[in-house]
């Protein structure tokens, strides 16, 4: 039945708004004490933005004429705003089960990657894939991220790294962008890696003469609107001068800079990101101080990414050194075919045991900080008047078991 408005959550025990007062991101003071509602409603209107959240006795006088097309008792339990995972490569085909066993038997990632294998080999089956069958394992693996709780993902193409396979990957997002209920951010990643044949310049020129200039004409013509431009700024991979032409160049085709960078080795990225402007780095196990002092000057987000670290297991990213010098700390699942992981709860658990974050430290890392790595805290990562109605109802009467990794 239609209504006025579209959803009512009504007496939850606990509303975890995160922050309440239009905050772009938090930093670790801010993330020590997170607002909280107690005995909470909250309205969602038609067009899916949050109309009024406050205490239930107060939404209910308010709104007691009201018709909503939905209404959910939240008695006992706790609403927290939808989870964003900042780092995602969630389009592929082919799986690399047989990499695991060479790891656990003492392979590096480089070593892997450098005979040929790693994101070489995915490239090879994502190239032979149809856009229909990467469609269909995609859109599968966004249902199982959305019922971790996840509402907004970063997802990445760069499985491609030819024109023809990243547009099929960047038309594969963007249908899922169009047509499923759970919002992307897209990334062009078409420096992933450098292809078979190529130098890392060649291959920076053909990104910078051939695949942004498609990919503007693209924008133009309304085909495919991609939000972010990344590259594995990395030892062996592409080096510091072919990444600062590379972003330099999707900076200036209006993306947002959000890349790879410090992952195995340190390599000055982060240093480069705050000179760029960068919105958002990836991974910084190996960051330097340095790097850590730019980035928390220059405002740029690091999105760190515990499942890499236990995966390949790497030094822990320094979440606490970060945060005590004032970087934006993001949290991702980084997703992909070496890192098996769909759920954000389990990613906090990550970032709590391994990194030594705070539970708090974790959901605002998940949440307002992870969307201002995507440049959308204006309108996602907390519960506040005028933002998306992005929601998770947990069965619980507090959050905290969110991080132990539970989403019930
Ligand atoms: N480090 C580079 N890219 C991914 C891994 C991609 C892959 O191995 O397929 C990451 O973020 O971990
Ligand atoms: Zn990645």
């Amino acid at each position: 039945m239609a209504g006025e408005y579209r959803l009512l959550l009504e007496n939850a025990r606990q509303l975890v708004l995160v922050c309440g007062r239009g905050e772009k991101y938090l930093l670790r003071a801010g993330m020590a004490s997170l607002a909280v509602l107690q005995n909470a409603s909250l309205v969602v209107g038609q067009d899916g933005y949050i109309k009024a959240v406050g205490q239930a006795d107060v939404i209910r006088n308010q709104f007691s004429g009201a018709t909503f097309e939905r209404k959910i008792d939240c008695t006992g339990k706790c609403i927290l705003p939808g989870l964003v995972d900042a780092h995602t490569h969630p389009v592929w085909a082919g799986d690399r089960v047989h990499e695991f066993a060479m790891k656990l038997a003492g392979a590096s990632y480089m070593e892997i990657h450098q005979a040929g294998g790693g994101i070489h080999f995915t490239v090879e089956h994502t190239r032979k894939a149809t856009e229909e069958e990467l469609f269909n394992t995609f859109k599968h693996r966004l249902e199982r991220m959305r019922r971790a709780g996840s509402t907004l993902v970063e997802c990445k193409s760069g499985y491609g790294l030819n024109l023809e396979t990243e547009l099929k990957m960047l038309r594969v997002i963007e249908r899922a962008k169009q047509s499923m209920d759970i919002g992307i951010s897209s990334t062009y990643c078409g420096a992933h890696s450098v292809p078979k044949g190529k130098t890392a310049t060649e291959a920076a020129d053909d990104i910078i003469h051939n695949h942004l200039p498609k990919l503007k004409e693209l924008k133009l013509s309304g085909e495919i609107h991609v939000n972010n431009i990344d590259v594995f700024c990395e030892k062996g991979v592409f080096d510091l001068d072919s990444t600062r032409r590379i972003l330099q160049a999707g900076k200036d085709t209006g993306l947002q800079i959000n890349f790879h960078g410090d992952e195995l080795h340190p390599m000055k990225s982060a240093e480069l990101g705050a000179e760029l402007g960068a919105q958002a780095i990836s991974h910084l196990e190996e960051v330097s101080d340095e790097g850590i002092a730019a980035i928390a000057r220059a405002k740029c987000a690091a999105v760190l990414l515990p499942t890499t670290a236990y995966m390949l297991r790497l030094k822990q990213p320094q979440a606490g050194k970060m945060l005590n010098e004032g970087v934006i700390v993001a949290l991702g699942s980084d997703f992909n075919p070496n890192a098996y992981c769909f759920s954000m709860p389990m990613v906090m658990h990550l970032a709590c045991v391994n990194m030594k974050m705070s539970m708090n430290e974790a959901l605002a890392a998940a949440t307002i900080n992870a969307a201002y790595a995507l440049g959308k805290s204006d309108t996602h990562g907390s519960i506040e008047i005028g933002k998306q109605g992005d929601l998770v109802i947990i069965n619980s009467s507090r959050c905290e078991p969110i991080g132990l990794g539970k989403l019930h």
